[in-house]
């Protein structure tokens, strides 16, 4: 409890970017928060603000090359802190590690699915692709992890939205492409999977399918209402591999993943959890695939552990050879 006036009538603007995606995702969390709104007595109203990011701006160059993190959020957290929005929907893989001074990520909300699935021209499995097919991603760490399991196949790379990126499956020749089966699914696309990949076989972006609501410290409102939105289980998941992100000092545009699962000691409490988190750092050729698996309590201290882990068996020079190519 923040102690909020929680029965002041009030019009919260959440800033979302204009992708599809971005806006369906948005609509969906309004929809959640007006529900628990009505519920528990507050007078809030909602109204969507439309803002283009750098990233929005340059889809059509390769963003590896273009480099730096968050650059789909810093036009929105300048709109948060400069009080033009209240809060702002975010993929949480998409989100930095480090929030801006006066901002905080008020809600985890229960994640979706985490995996990583193909959309095929033909076919339902990842065996079906016929040798030495062309599979469209921009991300290094899902084509490290295809080229390790298949190196015949060629990955090339594919930007633009997911709407976008499934239309080129047709109009650039692309025997597959690679998404978040999240990101489909929230957009009622999931007729479109051909295949799942296990979180084994292809460990997630971390924070992967979950979502986070970025909003002022200050805000107590804002952030009572999003307390009541955050998902337990799924912040602790996501802070343990936010945390070995953050150990390794990484984008979301280096082949790293990370996976968490909470196990919970008893059915009504997260009281001493164990979360298992696995950490995977690999080559952009797929050759070298490092990864490790820990169990802990706190979070934070697993996400160092892991990420100590594979340091010392060498993913902090994999790192800084990628940071010089690219
Ligand atoms: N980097 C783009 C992005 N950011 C979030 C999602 C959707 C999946 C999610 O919410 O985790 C996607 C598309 C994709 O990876 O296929």
């Amino acid at each position: 409890m923040v102690g909020a006036a929680n029965n002041e009538p009030r019009t919260i603007v959440v800033g979302t970017r204009q992708s599809a995606l971005a806006l369906t995702q948005t609509g969906q969390v309004i929809d959640e928060l007006k529900r628990i709104s009505e519920k528990h007595g507050f007078d809030y109203h909602f109204e969507i603000r439309k803002i283009v990011t750098k990233g929005d701006r340059i889809l059509d160059v390769t963003l590896s090359k273009v480099g730096g993190k968050g650059l789909f959020v810093k036009e929105i957290e300048q709109a948060l802190l400069d009080g033009e929005i209240d809060m702002a929907v975010h993929s949480m893989k998409d989100m930095p590690y480090e929030l801006p001074e006066g901002l905080m990520n008020g809600a985890t909300p229960k994640r979706v699915d985490p995996r990583d699935c193909l959309i095929m021209k033909e076919g339902t499995s990842l065996d079906d692709l016929r040798e030495g097919a062309r599979v469209g991603t921009s991300s290094l760490r899902r084509s490290s992890q295809l080229k390790n399991m298949r190196p015949d196949l060629q990955l090339d790379s594919i930007r633009g939205n997911i709407d976008s990126r499934i239309r080129k499956l047709e109009t650039e020749g692309f025997d597959a492409v690679v998404l978040a089966a999240a990101g489909l699914t929230r957009m009622g696309w999931q007729d479109r999977i051909s295949a799942f990949i296990p979180v084994d076989l292809s460990i997630p972006a971390v924070g992967q399918g979950a979502l986070g609501i970025e909003c002022r410290r200050e805000d107590a409102g804002v952030r009572e209402l999003l307390d009541l939105f955050n998902d337990t289980e799924t912040s602790l998941a996501v802070r343990a591999e936010r945390s070995f992100l953050g150990a390794l000092n990484g984008g979301c545009q280096i082949p790293i993943g990370a996976f968490a699962v909470v196990q919970k000691k008893a059915e009504d409490s997260f009281d001493d959890a164990e979360l298992e988190l696995t950490g995977m750092v690999g080559s952009p050729d797929g050759e070298v695939m490092l990864k490790e698996i820990r169990k802990g309590t706190d979070p934070e201290q697993l996400g160092r552990d892991v990420a100590a882990a594979l340091v010392a068996r060498g993913a902090d020079r994999i790192l800084a050879e990628i940071g010089d190519n690219v």
